[in-house]
């Protein structure tokens, strides 16, 4: 983190930096880092931090399970209600809450990661809905990358070595799916994903059907 702060300090000296650390699946370090957010005007939030598990149900380890619904589920959900309790009627807000290709298609060997990633993605459609239709200045958006180069693959097989060649006939680099992410930022759509066909980014309304 350090690192990237020096590169950006470098890059874009107007930009400062600050870094503050939780373990968000720690219910009570959620509260308490957005609670040191408070004196910052918050324009965007991005809810990107989650991790995955590759491998059968017989053989979950279901204390490593449990965090990963600490951390995808509960803890996006309490920072995405208490931004938008916040800044729902303040112009230019968006909240981005990062989804996966297998948050709208069930992946195998990753029964539980799909499930939380299939809440982020009908969450955060359905507040998106909500805040429309309630004329909130707030936009609420989905990010839902497939495979893109990354730590997550090696956490999610258990596998330093883990060779995204190797397992992928393709993915994204990180820095083509930060460019799709702005592209999101920039439309007035609901989710950004990729089609599994070609891997070619596409921004739709919600995914899911919807009972309003
Ligand atoms: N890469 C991929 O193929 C895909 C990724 N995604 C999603 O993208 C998002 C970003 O993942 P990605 O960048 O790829 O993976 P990385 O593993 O590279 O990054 C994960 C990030 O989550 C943070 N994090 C993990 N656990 C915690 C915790 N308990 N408390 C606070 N922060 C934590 C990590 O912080 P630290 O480094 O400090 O541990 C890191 O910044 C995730 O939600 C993932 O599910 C979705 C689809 C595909
Ligand atoms: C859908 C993906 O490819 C990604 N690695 C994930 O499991 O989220």
């Amino acid at each position: 983190m350090n690192q990237l702060k020096d590169e950006i300090a470098d890059n874009y000296p107007e930009v400062d930096v600050v870094i503050k650390v939780a373990d968000l699946s720690v219910s009570n370090e959620v509260y308490q880092l957005y609670e040191t957010l408070k004196q910052y005007h918050i324009e965007t939030w991005i809810n990107n931090a989650g991790f995955g598990i590759h491998t059968m149900m017989k053989d979950e380890d279901t204390k490593r399970a449990q965090n990963m619904l600490h951390l995808n589920i509960e803890a996006l959900t309490i920072l995405s209600t208490l931004y938008v309790q916040d800044y729902a009627n303040v112009e230019g807000t968006q909240l981005i809450n990062i989804s996966s290709a297998a948050g709208y298609n069930m992946a195998p060997t990753a029964v539980i990661y799909s499930a939380t990633k299939f809440y982020v993605s009908s969450f955060t459609e359905n507040l998106a809905l909500e805040l429309r239709e309630n004329g909130a200045k707030m936009q609420a958006k989905v990010l839902a990358p497939a495979a893109t180069e990354s730590e997550f693959a090696k956490i999610a097989n258990n596998d330093k070595d883990f060779d995204m060649d190797q397992a992928f006939d393709k993915y994204h680099t990180s820095d083509e799916m930060a460019d799709f992410m702005l592209q999101l930022y920039d439309s007035d759509k609901i989710v950004g994903s990729v089609v599994s066909e070609d891997y070619s980014f596409v921004l739709t309304d919600n995914k899911f059907p919807y009972l309003g």
